[in-house]
């Protein structure tokens, strides 16, 4: 080996071929003449034989010639050999800290993890599995997979609570649920909290999260219990009570809004005792799950007691359709039940209560409910029982008139009187007004304040309405026939305009009896137009395109704009007859009939004013500019035989 030299910090070695062939390492004894350093190139070993050689010479010396041995004064080796002891002493305790970590962390039984600050996982424990199906490489490889095993339904919480503000910064606790990769879900708590480094900055995020699921369905099923009935699965007396106070709560106590149905089977004991609880059992498991078809959401069962039920119906806008849905409940309960090979029947009484008219808490609407199901079994002897008497005896007139229409329609008991419409200055019968009339066999004449709303709600207006248009036209031919012209108007309801057959309805019975379309006029009232402006709209023309004219009735007590006056093809305007009953007395009567005749002559319509009954009224209503007339004053309405006579004379 050639001599070298080193220009670092001035000559620091010097190397030569030493004695017996082997390479000596000096160090530059002038700038400093202790330090001698000897290096023995074929064992590899330098000596250093310096008391004061600085750590840049024997950095130099290690750099170049790599020597496995340095010889360097005791003290320094000293120094050096306990810091070497002391750094590998904790290294050696990190590395059993973090096995022991892992160790502890890699059996637990909850899947533990590290998370940075960019969401990849610097630890996820075996357990990960177990919890989620996924491997911890999956983790790895995957920064924020936890946070797309959410469950749907918890996501927001857990979005809230990655970006709330106690994110990182505090220890949290959460109840969640995760989709596992076999497609289960799994109920987990998760408890997380920030770790910092030595200096305090936040480096991310551990946590443990431990499976739940086994305690959530033991709680499920603790509040099943405490709400549900175990054998019939329906709700309880509890949730009875709490769904009856959420009606209250939701619905004002303005209107009949809800009703509370309490269902009492017949003679349930004779079938414990015949045939043993197990098959009584079994028959209300039954009888639950028809129940639970025929309500079809609609309306809630909940078991009472031993064979008592109580369904609350909501919506409900008539004591009828309360009636009605008992009635179908207990139809449903008597048809057959199969069991054990065995055809069992079974029946019951109901008592009905109404929100608010019948109690204002749950408690009392289920004990009237009760009550009037006891009286209508005890005293009635009937299966449905309304606890209101005025309730039923108002239902009950309902449905006996409802029945009687039926039937008299069928017998054509409704026929229609005309009212004579006269010119008030010449005292002449310009035109009449078709009115229903109703002539029992065994009620003599029977008022339509008394049928007509009966007809609307049942739907029967329409039969009734047709019956009545066709018999007005009949007669129409018959004084067209005699050489009277004379127009007749109808009263058409709002339920009847609104089948979708109607303007062919009318068409036909124009054509059938072959009258002049002229001599119809169809009085309709604002209700019709109300819902549907733009069907409305259609139709009307429709009816005018078929040359008969449109009234439009009861004017003046409406609710609607005076616009539709411009936008449907009206004929003539009857002025409501609350406007004549005050008239000679209320002057604001007076301006309001005033405006009213302005408006109808400015948009060129016939007027006519009804329920004229005195001479001062008439006399009134001359000088304001209405001639046309319709009331009591004039003529009552009349069976057509007797007005054809006065049509004769006109
Ligand atoms: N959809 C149908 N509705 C009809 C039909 N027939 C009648 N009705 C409606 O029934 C309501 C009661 O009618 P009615 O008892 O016949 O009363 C009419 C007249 O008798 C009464 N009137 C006439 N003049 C006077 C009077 O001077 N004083 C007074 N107190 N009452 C009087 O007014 C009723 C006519 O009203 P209107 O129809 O508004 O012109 C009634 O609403 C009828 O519409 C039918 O076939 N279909």
């Amino acid at each position: 080996m050639n001599p070298d030299t080193s220009d670092d910090g001035g000559a620091l070695a010097h190397v030569r071929a030493g004695d017996r062939g082997r390479d000596t390492i000096y160090l530059d004894t002038a700038s400093n003449p202790k330090a001698h350093s000897l290096y023995l190139r074929n064992v590899g070993i330098a000596f250093l034989l310096v008391g004061t050689a600085s750590l840049a010479q024997m950095a130099f010396v290690y750099e170049s010639f790599q020597p496995h041995l340095f010889v360097i004064p005791a003290l320094v080796a000293l120094a050096i050999a306990f810091l070497l002891a002391r750094v590998s002493l904790l290294k050696a305790q990190v590395q059993r800290e973090s096995g022991r970590f892992r160790a502890v962390a890699d059996v637990g039984q909850e899947f533990t993890y590290f998370c940075a600050l960019d969401g990849s996982y610097e630890y996820a424990s075996p357990s990960s599995v177990k919890l989620t199906g996924y491997r911890p490489e999956e983790f790895y490889a995957k920064p924020g997979l936890m946070a797309e095993l959410i469950h749907p339904l918890d996501r927001e919480r857990w979005q809230q609570h990655v970006a709330g503000p106690a994110s990182g910064r505090a220890t949290e606790n959460l109840d969640l649920r995760l989709i596992h990769k076999d497609g289960h879900t799994v109920w987990f708590q998760h408890i997380c909290g920030p770790v910092h480094d030595a200096k305090g900055r936040l480096v991310g995020i551990r946590a443990a999260n431990i499976d739940i699921t086994e305690r959530k369905e033991f709680e499920a099923r603790i509040e099943r219990m405490a709400y549900y009935d175990p054998l019939t699965d329906l709700p309880n007396r509890r949730a009875l009570n709490g769904e009856i106070e959420q009606l209250i709560r939701k619905y004002p106590a303005t209107e009949n809004r809800f009703a509370v149905l309490f269902l009492d089977l017949d003679r349930f004991k004779h079938i414990n005792d015949s045939y043993g609880h197990e098959l009584g059992d079994q028959l209300l498991v039954k009888l639950a799950e028809r129940l639970r078809r025929c309500c079809e959401n609609q309306a809630t069962i909940s078991r009472f007691g031993g064979d008592e039920l109580v369904v609350v119906v909501p919506d409900v806008d008539s004591p009828k359709t309360a009636v009605d849905y008992a009635a179908h409940l207990l139809d449903s309960i008597e048809r057959p039940f199969i069991l054990e090979d065995r055809e069992l029947y079974i029946s019951g009484g109901i008592g009905v209560t109404l929100y608010p008219y019948d109690g204002q808490d749950a408690a009392t609407l289920i004990r009237n409910a009760d009550a009037a199901m006891y009286r209508a079994k005890q005293t009635k002897h009937t299966r449905i029982g309304l606890y209101s008497e005025e309730l039923i005896d108002n239902i009950a007139a309902f449905v006996s008139t409802e029945n009687r229409i039926r039937r008299a329609l069928k017998e054509h008991e409704f026929v229609p009187h005309y009212q004579p419409q006269v010119d008030m200055n010449s005292g002449r019968i310009v035109g009449a007004e078709a009115l229903a009339r109703w002539h029992s066999h065994d009620r003599g004449l029977i008022s339509p304040a008394e049928f007509i709303p009966v007809a609307e709600e049942t739907g029967l207006i329409d039969q009734l309405g047709r019956s009545i248009l066709t018999q007005a036209c009949a007669q129409i031919l018959e004084w067209q026939r005699s050489g009277i012209r004379l127009p007749v108007s109808v009263n058409i309801s709002g339920r009847q305009f609104a089948i979708p057959g109607f303007v062919d309805q009318v068409q036909d019975i124009i054509a059938g009896t072959g009258i002049d379309p002229a001599q119809l006029e169809l009085e309709i009232t604002e209700q019709v137009f109300l819902e549907d402006m733009d069907e409305a709209t259609d139709k009307l023309w429709q009816l005018r395109d078929l040359g008969v004219s449109i009234a439009i009735d009861d004017f003046g007590i409406g609710y609607s704009s005076l616009s539709y006056l411009k936008r449907l093809p009206f004929n003539t305007l009857k002025i409501d007859r609350a406007f004549t009953r005050d008239i000679c007395d209320d002057a604001r009567d007076v301006a309001i009939l005033r405006a009213i005749l302005s408006l109808s002559r400015d948009l060129r319509l016939n007027t006519i004013i009804e329920g004229v009954e005195t001479e001062a009224q008439k006399k009134l209503l001359l000088r304001l500019g209405c001639e046309r007339a319709q009331g009591f004053l004039f003529h009552q309405p009349l069976p057509a035989a007797e007005l054809t006579p006065l049509l004769v004379k006109r």
